[in-house]
């Protein structure tokens, strides 16, 4: 029960500035039907006036105003028909758009482990397709069922005035084809969600293919992937044939319903006309409004299966907006906003942390460590020893359970602090950055709500990517992406090194973000970033010690849990990890230049 009402609650959302065009196509489409049961009227009059002159007096003298009669109906229906299409065409799209509206918005406030969960062509394909869908059914096919109640209404009433025996014997095949309808209805349901789900799997293919089409030639898969796509392609497409077979049994079987029913009109209606119990105008209007009857009554049978299909659109959709914003919990108190805003104090601070995804294993154990304000931190550790992890849930990404640790920046556990303002603090730069598909420029100043121009280029120096952009014709207005030029891995980084330090945060972490430059650049941007960050606390992660060596704390992780922490001169000395680690990447002639420089 509680369930309808959120649903019915939802649907009033996307009507929201819509409602006043959906009830002038209503009550547009009411008129138009009612004009039109006018037709068959003016024809009985006509035919049982010229049959016998004398039956309708005055009118069966004067014909005309019969046939001017049916011009104004002409016209006035089609003026109603003209209000009816606009308005549909104006609600469906402005429901559409607030569903849009709303499903974009809370895609993007869904916590890391919901995408984790879902597949990206999926999710489009919620957000376009079966908005459609839902659009169609609640706008247009909505009003038709609208149209076609009121239609069976208004014509049985003339029916049943004319002639009410004969009326009697079309009656049973309403509720006949409304049941038989509702009946396939059911049985289809379950197909339409297999078919959704195929498409939704065959979307993914396509998308991942299209993203990683670089993998995909490198590695020569295009016969494998060829195969993949074959294999969903054919399952989707067995799965619209079976539909469309049981649509076609659904048809052929109203079919012969409907033309039962006709045959029965016109047999009775012709023992009766022949008996004198009905005019040959009264006759010939019945079998008019019978015939009209008969494709809305089949109408609804085809809105009633399409209403599986937007139950099952609606209840993916449906999915998306019920599941939990990453802000719904622990949402702070606007003092702890405040409070990290006017803070001097920095201090990030992980007690006893420990973490694992959703799939239960242990990334993280007893995590404890202080990076105090303004200091440079590394962070070091093999492939998967949760190097990145320690940053995701410090910008809380991903959120700590109760009772496994606290995290705290300047003394306030962060699960206090709103999102907002937790992120405003902490400027991060991912090891495989995401450009967006604009220029140079767009893709720098993208964190930052208006920069100017000098900052956008100061930031790009310190970057070391300046020289680089400006070696491009359009420069900093170089198109990156599918449309514009393809930058490579270390260009890429330093073009989010740079976006990142326009945002001027007080913490600046550095994933793995230097991995895809070599150690020349790496150390030239380093010396500038020193002089840039003065004030600023910087995580540097990174599997290379030479870029690591300068942080006053390093930490070294193995399998989730500290190993050891000190100054590089202190972890050398300890002959651990760090160490091995170190004589490892160095060569001897390394070394040496390394510890005199
Ligand atoms: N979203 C996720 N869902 C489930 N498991 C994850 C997720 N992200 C990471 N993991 C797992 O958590 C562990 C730690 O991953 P993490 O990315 O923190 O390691 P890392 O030290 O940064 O590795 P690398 O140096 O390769 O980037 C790995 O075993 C990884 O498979």
């Amino acid at each position: 029960m509680e369930i309808k009402y959120r649903k019915w609650q939802l649907i009033r959302q996307f009507f929201d500035g819509s409602k006043k065009y959906f009830v002038i196509a209503v009550v547009a489409s009411l008129t138009t039907t009612a004009l039109n049961s006018m037709t068959p009227q003016i024809f009985r009059f006509s035919i049982d006036s010229v049959l016998d002159g004398k039956k309708y007096g005055y009118l069966s003298d004067h014909l005309w105003i019969l046939a001017m009669f049916l011009v104004a109906v002409a016209v006035l229906s089609g003026l109603s028909q003209y209000v009816c299409r606009s308005n549909t065409a104006l609600a469906g799209e402005t429901f559409a758009k607030n569903m849009r509206d709303m499903l974009f918005a809370h895609v993007q406030r869904l916590p890391m482990s919901w995408h984790d969960k879902n597949q990206t062509g999926d999710i489009i394909q919620r957000c376009t397709s079966d908005v459609e869908v839902i659009r169609n059914f609640v706008v247009t096919q909505l009003l038709e069922v609208f149209r076609t109640v009121f239609l069976i209404v208004i014509y049985f009433s003339m029916m049943v005035s004319m002639n009410p025996r004969l009326s009697l014997a079309v009656l049973p095949f309403v509720p006949i084809v409304v049941i038989y309808s509702s009946v396939f209805y059911r049985l289809i349901a379950k197909r339409f969600i297999e078919a959704d789900e195929a498409e939704g799997e065959l979307s993914t293919v396509v998308q991942e293919n299209a993203t990683g089409v670089r993998v995909v030639r490198a590695f020569g898969r295009e016969r494998f992937e060829m195969e993949r796509f074959q294999e969903k392609n054919d399952i989707f497409a067995k799965l619209w044939i079976r539909l469309g077979t049981l649509s076609g049994l659904y048809w052929g079987v109203g079919d012969l319903i409907t033309g039962l029913q006709v045959v029965t009109v016109i047999v009775l209606g012709t023992v009766e006309a022949v008996q004198g119990n009905i005019s040959v105008g009264e006759f010939v209007a019945f079998a008019s409004y019978n015939t009209t009857l008969v494709w809305p009554i089949r109408g609804l049978g085809r809105i009633l299966s399409d209403m599986s299909k937007a139950g099952v659109s609606f209840e993916r959709v449906d999915y998306i907006i019920r599941a939990k914003e990453e802000t719904c919990e622990n949402e702070a108190v606007e003092e702890d906003a405040a409070l990290i805003e006017q803070s001097e104090d920095y201090d990030i601070r992980f007690d006893h942390v420990y973490f694992g995804y959703e799939n239960g294993k242990e990334v993280l154990k007893d995590i404890d460590f202080c990076i105090p304000k303004g200091c440079t931190f590394g962070i070091l550790g093999g492939t998967g020893s949760g190097k990145s992890t320690i940053v995701q849930l410090l910008t809380r990404l991903y959120e700590l359970e109760e009772g496994k640790g606290s995290i705290r920046i300047g003394g306030k556990d962060i699960r206090k602090i709103p999102l907002e303002k937790l992120r405003g603090q902490v400027g991060m730069v991912l090891q495989e950055p995401f450009l967006y598909s604009r220029t140079i420029k767009e893709n720098i100043g993208a964190a930052c709500g208006k920069p100017q121009w000098d900052e956008i280029r100061k930031a790009a120096k310190i970057a070391s990517i300046d020289d680089g952009i400006m070696s491009f014709p359009d420069g900093y207005e170089t198109l990156v992406g599918e449309r514009g030029v393809t930058l490579s891995g270390g260009q890429r980084q330093r073009v989010a090194i740079a976006r990142m330090l326009l945002q001027k945060t007080p913490v600046m972490v550095f994933d793995d973000s230097l991995s895809a430059v070599d150690s020349q650049t790496d150390a030239k941007i380093r010396k500038a970033l020193e002089k840039y960050m003065k004030e600023a606390t910087v995580i540097l992660i990174s599997h290379r010690i030479t870029t690591l060596m300068g942080a006053d704390q390093i930490l070294v992780l193995n399998h989730g849990c500290i190993e050891e922490m000190g100054t590089h001169h202190e972890l050398i000395k300890s002959g651990g990890l760090y160490q091995q680690i170190y004589e490892i990447q160095m060569s001897q002639d390394d070394r040496r230049k390394v510890e005199v420089g």
